[in-house]
């Protein structure tokens, strides 16, 4: 398994002796070793020496250390430091709070503190639905996660998990102006989980909960879901089922596939693996085999996991046993929603003509595409770095966008589906090919189309608490 954990760009400080290494000795030997010279600048020179700044990129983590031991043994050379631009990146935090109107005399500050605020205060105290109007719950989701399965990385407790909040909580921001508060819980106990997320809930107008393991993830959002008023949404189960659709609705275009003929074998029944097969099954899936870490699921057994004895008694029609590289001869679809590298290349030669894989572990994919890309007639991963990205990034703000705009009670299976045909209508008929299944995330129709068909979709189902402008007598839409 190729190592593509860490950054892939690093900034090598560099002391050269100016008459003993020539400029360009230095650009071959990190061309040499792997590495990609992208920036060089010049921090300081003397009459022999220089201090140099040189960004490197590579394919590989491995790579990137290869030019750093060659700079470490290079004779005219010192290493003074080495900086991985992701780690730069992260110092301090990614996000900020900041306030909308300036403080800059005492009638500013009468009014957005005391005594002004008390006015506000009361309005709200009179009738709480004016939170809406008067506090950030407009606008504001809380990303809440304990940890306890960070994207592929497993229980890392929630010290650990807060980069990750915190980049969907800009991601929510840049793409669909929602504010977002990342909150990691210092507690596993889903009764706590629920108490906090209860106790939290005035400030906010939904709940994405994020990175949650099973099957702890599915009574904690059922009962949120039951006991709060805003929608509480686990983006793994949901976000992902909704993409992952959206992606399978255009990859089987591509390579000729009807849905309902399809054999589909999902690895990993975590959270996302069981909300991906039940959007599956609902869109007439019949030959659906789950499969984890002991084989395939089947129903003549009995699981301690309650979801995994739901599981196995809707799937696997033809009560198939064994291992992964078993189940998976003559599929058409793989989805792997477990870990790096459970995939191997001989598996994906077993499976059916033109097979769509779906390799969308974070952050180290089933099997990296490369190794497939001649024998599979779609890849798609959770990543940014290769074609077809399926990742709950495409959905999360969106739907999100739409909920917080009409003022949803929840996000239902209309509201779901919705989004799925939205994300899927953004890449045109003639835009489609086995390099594009699915928009980027930069694609400014994507977050548009969807909050549109949610919305739609919420107030045909009668959840809309609010009509946005647009759907209101005489607004244009
Ligand atoms: N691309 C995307 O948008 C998303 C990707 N994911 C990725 O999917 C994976 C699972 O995430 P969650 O469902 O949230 O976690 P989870 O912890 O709820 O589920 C993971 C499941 O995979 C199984 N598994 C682990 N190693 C396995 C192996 N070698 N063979 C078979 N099964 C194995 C586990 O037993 C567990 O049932 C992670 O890598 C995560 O990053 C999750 C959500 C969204
Ligand atoms: C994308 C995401 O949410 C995950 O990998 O957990
Ligand atoms: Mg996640």
């Amino acid at each position: 398994m190729k190592d593509t954990l860490g950054g892939k760009s690093i900034i090598l400080r560099l002391e050269l002796q100016t008459e003993m290494i020539h400029f360009g000795h230095l650009i071959t030997v990190i061309t040499e070793n792997g590495g990609d010279v992208i920036a060089i600048d010049v921090i300081q020179t003397g009459p022999n020496w220089t201090v140099r700044d040189i960004t490197v990129s590579a394919l590989e983590q491995a790579q990137l250390e290869a030019v750093t031991r060659a700079m470490k043994e290079l004779p005219g050379i010192r290493l003074i430091h080495v900086s991985d631009r992701t780690f730069l990146l992260h110092l301090g935090g990614k996000i900020e709070m900041k306030p909308k109107v300036p403080i800059q005399n005492r009638d500013d500050l009468s009014r957005v503190y005391t005594p002004d605020v008390a006015r506000v205060c009361m309005a709200i105290h009179e009738k709480q639905e004016n939170a809406y109007k008067l506090t950030i719950k407009r606008n504001t989701v809380a990303v809440v996660s304990d940890g306890s399965a960070v994207l592929g990385l497993g229980n890392i407790g929630p010290y650990a998990a807060m980069p990750v909040m915190e980049g969907k909580a800009m991601l929510f921001k840049q793409l669909a102006d929602v504010d977002a508060f990342p909150i990691c819980l210092d507690t596993q106990s889903t009764e706590e989980i629920i108490t906090t997320i209860k106790h939290l809930a005035p400030a906010f107008g939904g709940i994405n909960l994020e990175d949650i393991s099973s099957p702890r993830c599915f009574e904690i959002e059922e009962r949120l879901r039951h006991e709060l008023d805003i929608p509480v949404f686990h983006d793994d189960q949901h976000g992902t089922a909704v993409v992952l659709y959206a992606g399978l609705i255009n990859a089987l275009k591509v390579v000729g596939k009807t849905i309902d003929e399809a054999k589909v074998v999902v690895c990993g029944i975590g959270a996302a693996g069981i909300a991906c097969s039940k959007i599956l099954l609902a869109a007439g899936v019949k030959e659906l085999i789950g499969v984890d870490r002991e084989g395939a699921l089947v129903s003549t057994q009995t699981y301690a996991n309650s979801m995994w004895n739901w599981y196995a008694q809707h799937t696997n029609p033809n009560q198939v046993t064994g291992a992964l590289s078993d189940i998976i001869a003559d599929a058409d679809v793989f989805i792997g929603l477990s870990a790096g590298g459970v995939l191997k290349r001989s598996d994906v030669a077993k499976m059916a003509q033109h097979p769509v894989v779906f390799v969308m572990a974070n952050p180290t994919p089933e099997i990296l595409p490369d190794e497939i890309e001649d024998i599979a007639g779609v890849i798609a991963t959770g990543r940014s770095d290769f074609p077809n990205q399926i990742n709950n990034v495409l959905c999360f703000p969106g739907i999100f966008r739409a909920a917080l705009d009409c003022q949803a009670m929840t996000i239902n299976e209309e509201m779901k589906l919705a989004a799925s045909a939205a994300i899927a209508s953004v890449v045109a008929p003639q835009e489609l090919n086995k390099l594009y299944i699915i928009p980027s995330v930069f694609n400014q129709e994507v977050v548009r189309l969807i909050r549109k068909a949610v919305i739609e979709a919420a107030i045909r189902t009668g959840v809309a608490r609010r009509m946005p402008r647009e759907y209101r007598v005489g607004g244009t839409l």
